[in-house]
């Protein structure tokens, strides 16, 4: 590549490089670096340990890597507290359920808006009128983020009470109601039934759609292969492939890092 024809390229929105993260003996993340172009749907897999819910921790601020560098957007993550990270436009969701099960879904989802307001307790209290104000936009951000996850005809029922595939797309839409630019998506699949990993496929081809970034962490190797435009493969901390799906299916090496071949790609 000419230096004309790299300058011409946007920068990654996403940047990671050298990253470091270890646990008493154990090197979880050992030197890990990759980068996301703005629009993809890219994919980290690896087997059981090899350091990607670490890497998400380590990209929200939840953990603070020895060495590397994180840079968003061309700016710096590295050393910031996850509020911080995430108002700079990343918000996350997690393997296990973390929602209100007694709030209704869209009062879940508003929770994802708290980032966009602007808090005052005594305002709040006495309800004044830019409050009302502000809760009726927050409301909208969260309906709307329900529309996208076809969950708004659920709203108003307790979040508790919905099954358990849809309690995970509530968690979606609360994370889109921050309205990142990327979001990082922790197993969305795991616990769900072939309908709804096929739904939940093309909930991630719509949130693409609407301009997010999608970061995907999963194990079910259809979705995955399905959804993805590149995957970053890890293994034992280190990168051990980065590519488009085809090519990753066909390297050897990552075959084998998977229980030495029983891989199932098929879509
Ligand atoms: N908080 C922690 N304290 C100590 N060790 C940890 C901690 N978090 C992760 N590890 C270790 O770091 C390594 C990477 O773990 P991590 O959870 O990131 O892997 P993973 O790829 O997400 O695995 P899985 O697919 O099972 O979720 C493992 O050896 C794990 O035991």
């Amino acid at each position: 590549m000419t230096a004309l024809s790299s300058a011409l390229l946007p920068s990654p929105l996403l940047a990671v490089t050298g990253l470091e993260q270890s646990f008493g003996g154990v090197m979880a993340l050992a030197g890990v670096s990759f980068q996301v172009a703005e629009g993809l749907i890219y994919a980290v897999i690896g087997p059981n340990g090899a350091g990607k819910t670490t890497l998400f921790n380590a990209l929200c601020g939840f953990y603070q890597p020895s060495a590397g560098s994180i840079r968003f957007a061309d700016q710096e993550l590295l050393g910031l507290p996850p509020h911080r990270i995430a108002a700079r436009g990343i918000a996350r969701t997690f393997q296990n359920l973390q929602l209100f099960f007694n709030m209704t879904v869209v009062e879940n989802v508003m929770v994802g808006c708290h980032l966009r307001a602007r808090t005052h307790l005594l305002a709040a209290a006495l309800r004044l009128p830019w409050v009302q104000r502000q809760e009726q936009q927050l409301r909208e951000w969260a309906i709307a983020a329900l529309e996208l996850c076809e969950l708004a005809d659920r709203a108003g029922q307790p979040a508790g009470s919905l099954p358990y595939g849809l309690m995970k797309r509530v968690e979606i839409a609360r994370a889109l109601a921050a309205k990142p630019r990327l979001l990082l998506l922790d197993e969305p699949a795991a616990g769900l039934n072939d309908t709804e990993t096929m739904a939940l496929r093309d909930l991630i081809g719509r949130i693409r759609a609407n301009g997010v970034t999608v970061l995907l962490v999963e194990h079910h190797m259809p979705l995955v292969m399905g959804v993805s435009d590149r995957l970053l493969v890890l293994d034992y901390g280190s990168v051990l492939a980065e590519g488009a799906p085809a090519d990753i299916q066909a390297d050897p090496r990552v075959v084998a890092a998977y229980l030495g071949g029983a891989v199932n790609y098929a879509v």
